[in-house]
Formats: C-alpha cells, sequence, structure tokens
C-alpha cells in the first residue's frame, strides 16, 4: 500500500511555517549568586534564541531570563521571569563578572549612514555611549565565532574586543586637490598627502579575507576600551604574519591571551576549517612582550581559563589533512608554562564507547568549579554527547549517556550549573539545567526542563549501523563500519514510504540525532529519510576520517548506496520512490549516486555541489580540501601537475555525467566562496547538453550555506515540489 503524500503546496508552505517556530537556542550565561533575605540563593539564566520571521524575512533574535533557586549542587525551584524580548542591533554583549554592568557593541544606521557604538550599561542607565565609528582608531568589529570577542578586564575598568584593521584613506591619482594640500612624496613609496593623510595609487588593491563567510575580514586587531577614559587603543606586539581572535584577559589584567592564526604566504578559508597552523600568544598590554605558548606547528582553538586562573584548556589538531577530525583537549599551566594533553586522538570507539573529541568550539566556560574537570560536547557516532574529562587522569565520562535526546549542547558551565540544548529529530530543542556531580561521585546528572516543547509523536527515528561488504572494505583501515539515522513519519502496517536519501557535506562531518527542520516537514507530509554517516563520517575515530582522503568518489558513495539497499530490503518503501538530496560534498555525493547508479534515483536535489575538483581548487577559497580529498599531500606550494587534475576529475561527478538519466534540482548561491556557483553552472550545462531535466534556482546575496530565511524556505518548497514531481509523475 503506498502511503498518502501531501502534494498540495499551500498545505507544505503551511506545515513549513508551522515546524518553524520552533526556536534555536544560541547562547546562555550564568549571573552571579544572589542570597536572599532568607537565605536561599538563586542566580538568572540569560538566553538568547534565534527564530525565522518569514515576512521580515531575516532570523529574529530575542532573549529570555529565567530564575533557578539553588544549593550550589541541586536546583530547589526554577521558572522563567517574564517573556521574550527582542534583540536589535546587538552584535555583541556581555555583562562584566559582577553582573553589575554590561556592554554592548551595537550597528546602527543614522541619518542612512552605518555606525558602530560600544554601550556601557549599569543598572537601569545607559552610562556611555562610544561611537567607534568616529573615533577612527579601527574598521568593524568582528562578530563572528572564529575572531569575535568582548571580554570585561577582571578589573571592569577595560573591554576588549576585535576588529579590522584601519586602513588608510585611498583617492586616485586624478583626484583634483585644492593648493595648500601639495605633497610631499619618494620615489619607492606610494604618494602620501601630509595633511589628508591619503593614500593614492592603493584604491584598487587586492585584501585577501578569510573565506567563506568572513568575507571583508582580512586584517583583525586587538582592541581595548578604556571604559573611564573612554580611550580605544590598538594592541601593539602581535607578530605581523599573525590574525588575532578569540583573546581573553590574562588573570592580572597586564596582558591578553589570543589565538594567533597565521596568514603568509596567504590566507586560506577558515570556516569549518580548524586545522589552519595557529597558536596560542601572550601579549602584555605595553606591546613590549609577545610569547608564543604553544609549539606553533599545529592547529589550536578555543581557549578557555580555569576558575582558579592556573590554566588554559583549549583544542589542537593536526594542520593541513582532513578539515574536521578528531582533535586533542590540551592544557598550558600558566605557571610552569607548559603545554600537555589531557585527551589524545582515538583511533577506533573504545570499549566503553568513547570515539574521541570532534569539536572546533568549546563552550564560552567549560571548567568545573574545582578546576579539574572539563565538559565537552562531541559527536560520539551520531549521537552529540556532552562527555566529562578529568584532567588528571584524562578520564572521559559521558553525562548523557543512554539519554532519550540525541543531540546534547552545552551553552555554558559557570560554578557548576550547566545549561544545556538538547533535541532529537522528533523533538525541538529544549533549555535544561543541571549540577554536576561533585568529583569521583557515581551520582547522575538531574536535569532540569526551564523550556520545554511536546515531543512530535507522528515521527519515528532509529540509528542503524551498516558494515560495508568485504569487498568494499578498506585495506588500510579495515573493519570499520559505518552509520545512518532513519526518519520515518509512523504510518500503518504494511504502508510503504518514498524515501529520500541525504548524504551530509565534508565529508568530514556528521549527522546527529538532531532537530531538523527539512526533515521533519518531509514526515509530515509522508517521506522517509535516510541520513547517512559514510565511512570519513566525524564521531567513529580517527581511522575512519583517515579512511576517505583518496578515496572520495568511490567509498562515500558506495556506503551511501549500501545503506540505501540495505534500508530498502526491509520492505517498507517504495523501491520505485527514492530521492537523493545533498549539498557541497553531499551535493558531490548525489551527482555521484545518480551517474554510478543511472536508474536507481528518481529524483535529485544539489545544494552548492562540488562538481569537478580540477576546476575548483583554483576558485574556492579552501585549495587544499581539492588536494587532500584527491588523495595529495598538501602544502602552500603545492602545484598541481597534469596527473594530479586528471586525478582530480577522475574523482568528480562530471565524470559520470553522461550516464545520468535522473532529473536534477540546482540551487546555487551567488556569493558561494567555498564551492563558487560555476561548479553548479558547469553541471547544469553538461546535463542540458545530454538533455537530461534540470533546473537551476540562483540565490544572490546567498553564500555557501543558502541559509538566509527566504532562499532557505523559497529552497524547500521547490524542493518539495521536485520530489513530488518526479516521484509521483504519471508515466
Ligand atoms: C571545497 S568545498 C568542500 C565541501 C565542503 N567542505 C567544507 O566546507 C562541505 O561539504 N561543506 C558542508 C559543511 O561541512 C556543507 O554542508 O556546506
Amino acid at each position: 500500500m503506498e502511503a498518502p503524500v501531501v502534494t498540495n503546496p499551500e498545505e507544505i508552505a503551511r506545515l513549513y511555517r508551522e515546524l518553524s517556530l520552533f526556536p534555536s537556542l544560541t547562547r546562555a550565561d550564568v549571573g552571579p549568586v544572589i542570597t536572599s533575605q532568607y537565605g536561599g540563593k538563586y542566580s538568572n539564566i540569560y538566553t538568547e534564541w534565534s527564530q525565522r520571521d518569514f515576512d521580515r524575512n531575516e532570523n529574529v533574535k530575542f532573549c529570555r531570563q529565567y530564575i533557578v533557586f539553588h544549593d550550589d549542587a541541586s536546583v530547589v525551584f526554577s521558572g522563567a521571569c517574564g517573556n521574550c524580548s527582542e534583540i536589535k542591533g546587538e552584535v555583541l554583549g556581555k555583562d562584566s563578572p559582577s553582573g553589575e554592568m554590561k556592554a554592548v557593541v551595537r550597528d546602527c544606521t543614522i541619518k542612512g549612514e552605518d555606525k558602530q557604538y560600544l554601550e556601557i550599561w549599569s543598572k537601569n542607565i545607559k552610562m556611555k555611549s562610544i561611537n567607534l565609528t568616529a573615533l577612527k582608531k579601527h574598521g568593524k568589529v568582528y562578530e563572528d565565532e572564529q575572531f569575535g570577542c568582548l571580554v570585561w578586564s577582571h578589573s571592569e575598568t577595560h573591554l576588549l574586543y576585535v576588529a579590522e584593521k584601519k586602513r588608510p584613506k585611498t583617492e586616485s591619482f586624478f583626484q583634483t586637490e585644492s593648493p595648500e594640500l601639495s605633497s610631499i612624496g619618494d620615489e619607492d613609496e606610494p604618494l602620501r598627502l601630509e595633511k589628508k593623510d591619503t593614500v593614492k595609487g592603493e584604491q584598487f588593491n587586492f585584501y585577501e579575507d578569510w573565506g567563506e563567510a568572513l568575507v571583508s575580514k582580512n586584517r583583525p586587531v586587538l582592541c581595548v576600551l578604556d571604559i573611564e577614559g573612554d580611550n580605544v587603543s590598538i594592541l601593539e606586539g602581535v607578530p605581523e604574519d599573525v590574525s588575532p581572535g578569540q583573546a581573553f584577559w590574562a588573570p592580572d589584567d597586564t596582558g591578553v591571551v589570543f589565538v594567533g592564526w597565521w596568514h603568509e604566504p596567504f590566507r586560506l578559508g577558515l570556516k569549518y576549517c580548524p586545522n589552519r597552523r595557529s597558536s596560542l600568544f601572550y601579549v602584555d598590554l605595553i606591546g613590549e612582550k609577545c610569547e608564543q605558548l604553544t609549539s606553533g606547528s599545529t592547529a589550536v582553538c578555543s581557549p578557555r581559563l580555569s576558575p582558579d586562573n592556573c590554566r588554559i584548556a583549549y583544542l589542537e589538531c593536526s594542520v593541513y589533512g582532513p578539515h574536521m577530525q578528531c582533535s586533542k583537549l590540551c592544557m598550558y599551566d600558566l605557571y610552569t608554562k607548559k603545554t600537555s594533553v589531557i585527551v589524545d586522538i582515538v583511533k577506533r570507539p573504545k570499549e566503553d564507547g568513547f570515539a574521541g573529541i570532534y569539536s572546533s568550539q568549546l563552550s564560552p566556560q567549560c571548567w568545573s568549579a574545582d578546576s579539574q574537570r572539563i565538559i565537552v560536547a562531541s559527536p560520539q557516532k551520531s549521537r552529540k554527547e556532552l562527555l566529562m574529562v578529568d584532567i588528571n587522569s584524562g578520564l572521559v565520562t559521558s553525562l548523557t549517556s543512554n539519554s532519550d535526546a540525541g543531540n546534547w549542547c552545552l551553552m555554558n558551565i559557570v560554578r557548576d550549573l550547566m545549561v544545556v540544548s538538547c533535541s532529537s529529530p522528533n523533538h525541538p530543542p529544549r533549555l535544561r539545567v543541571g549540577f554536576l556531580p561533585a568529583k569521583d561521585s557515581e551520582e547522575k546528572v538531574s536535569w532540569i526542563t526551564l523550556e520545554d516543547c511536546d515531543v512530535l509523536e507522528d515521527i519515528d527515528w532509529k540509528i542503524l549501523t551498516f558494515t560495508p561488504p568485504l569487498e568494499q572494505d578498506n585495506s588500510q583501515y579495515s573493519g570499520l563500519d559505518f552509520e545512518a539515522l532513519l526518519l520515518k513519519p509512523k504510518v500503518k502496517e504494511g504502508v510503504k514510504l518514498p524515501l529520500i536519501v541525504v548524504p551530509h557535506g565534508g565529508p568530514h562531518s556528521v549527522f546527529v540525532a538532531d532537530w531538523f527542520l527539512s526533515c521533519s516537514v518531509m514526515c509530515r507530509m509522508g517521506f522517509a529519510s535516510l541520513l547517512v554517516n559514510y565511512r570519513g563520517s566525524l564521531g567513529f575515530g580517527q581511522d575512519s576520517v583517515l579512511s576517505l582522503p583518496g578515496n572520495v568518489g568511490t567509498q562515500d558513495v558506495k556506503d551511501v548506496q549500501f545503506a540505501v539497499e540495505s534500508v530498502l530490503q526491509s520492505g517498507d518503501f517504495e523501491n520505485e520512490k527514492v530521492a537523493v538530496s545533498g549539498g557541497s560534498h553531499g551535493g558531490f555525493l548525489a551527482c555521484h549516486l545518480i551517474g554510478q547508479y543511472p536508474a536507481f534515483y528518481k529524483a535529485c536535489v544539489a545544494r552548492n555541489p562540488v562538481i569537478n575538483i580540477a576546476s575548483m581548487v583554483g576558485s574556492t577559497d579552501i585549495p587544499d580540501w581539492c588536494i587532500v580529498e584527491a588523495g595529495f599531500d598538501y602544502s602552500t606550494n603545492f602545484l598541481p601537475d597534469s596527473a594530479v587534475l586528471e586525478r582530480m576529475l577522475s574523482v568528480s561527478p562530471i565524470k559520470h555525467v553522461s550516464k545520468v538519466q535522473t532529473p536534477v534540482l540546482l540551487t546555487l548561491g551567488e556569493e558561494d566562496k567555498r564551492v563558487p556557483n560555476k561548479q553548479g553552472i558547469e553541471y547544469y550545462r553538461a546535463l542540458k547538453a545530454k538533455q537530461v531535466s534540470v533546473r537551476l534556482l540562483w540565490y544572490p546575496g546567498n553564500n555557501h550555506s543558502l541559509s538566509k530565511v527566504d532562499a532557505e524556505s523559497d529552497g524547500f518548497m521547490n524542493i518539495a515540489l521536485w520530489l513530488i514531481q518526479h516521484l509521483f509523475k504519471q508515466s
């Protein structure tokens, strides 16, 4: 029996709107402990959320506060205080350590001009509003997760943030000048005008940026605001060949610790690429001393100071190679000035299930109050778990094993109070709090839900495990299993479902059992989805990651096909109604699958797919990806020769295009720096030439993720209608 499928566009849009109502938690902070007049203790929890607003075509950001009464070890009573309020124009915001003040970096448009202000709030008063744009000490403030920060000094007298370095004004050689601005010049130097401080001949200089989603970010500088003196200064002493970010105050406020990414000989894209050469540095406030704290031969991120001010925890991985991979959890001792590894790379999942740390960002605070443990959220196969690491023994304990939720994210931990977001494919994000049990205690965390939403009872999900057949075993990394998530609408016995196969991108990424808007709408429409974590995915040990480079286009393709064919054997699906959909490397796999298994898939959707690695290597922001995934070792002076280009071409989907029969929907972002839209166009032309049905959707103002509200929702509707058109067409 065939399942009834929702095909009416109005009804599909209604379902999409309905399930888009669930917001996602983006930030949480815990305020200081307050003792009430009756002796009870409580803390405020500040949360920020994001939700799609279709009419305004933007993701709206709002906040809500909660109060948690506790005895320092367990929650006694909790609840929300007041309603939500929207946050507008706030680029960065941070309460001071005492909770007495708040700093905000705000974007404003005044009489058509964009300006940035740094505001200091105290009690119910806006104490200061400093016009950063007018000060002209630097360019725009960095608000991204890669470099950005807004940090109060321990003394609460100074603020630290990152901004674009100020560039000199430029003008044409042919600009007419007033006679009094006569120039002085030097033969080798560009002509500088004394009075106006304007440079000629540099108007069209090219400034590299840090790539996808970090456009226009070229040269970050560390900025310090002296609150009392209203004075912003740029920290001197940062090495010239390093871009600083993720900074914080050293314990005594006399200097700053930061991550520095080397930008010579050129910048490579940083988004999703934590494998860029970088180090921890310390620079003193007078710029006399800058010390490199880690080796400089690895890639580091997320430094976090322990509450006792003695150590810095951070994540480390090797430079180049697979972009995302198993990380080491490391520590820098501020007294001995030595680094150590607390949790090493894990090649294969251990007997207790621990598969390694796969994270490129620790939560804003990650230490227990006793400075003896660190909490990290990491995929462990197809679930994301909270892991507690003992810094002395390196012992890793899961705080969330056997839980019903498939995805646990640590938003923050302060004085052992953890604030988390947890979700599952049939359960949108919930906000929970819980105290970390005392060291060496056997106790489990008792989670209290502060913000709940109902389970979508009509959606079923499970995790499936696959062992590749012998002929598909990787001889170098033998015996690796992989997994997939299967999401299905609940239907009566005997009803067969259409199936959408979704391989993830990366390829070193993973689908954890999270809430997926598009899959849940598809479920409500009557489709099942199979999300495949083929070998090479994160969370399955470093061997799995390393098994894929050099084998893309075969091992990953065969794993996905093996998973699909295995699932179809259950008899629960309509074998003639199978579609494939993926983005980026997932699009690469979708296009490979329709080329290598020509009659199998009845519809294909590819978002910004990698089509021809050979034609992409010179135009993507991450050429190293092309070289590594094609099976070569990358260095910055690597130049692809004809054999390398031939290999890149031979592992690409374009190689199989002549066999394609499946109708293809391409969704491309005009501003994509990662997989330039010319890749999709190359495929579009090839399919057109072969008279294969193809449609191309072009999203101006969108980058690789196609995540602007109108692009994402339009993309979803067109994907749904494309699947309906091609899976259910009358033949
Ligand atoms: C040269 S593009 C390589 C593919 C890309 N990898 C990293 O950015 C990719 O597949 N991206 C995924 C996210 O990992 C995506 O879904 O965009």
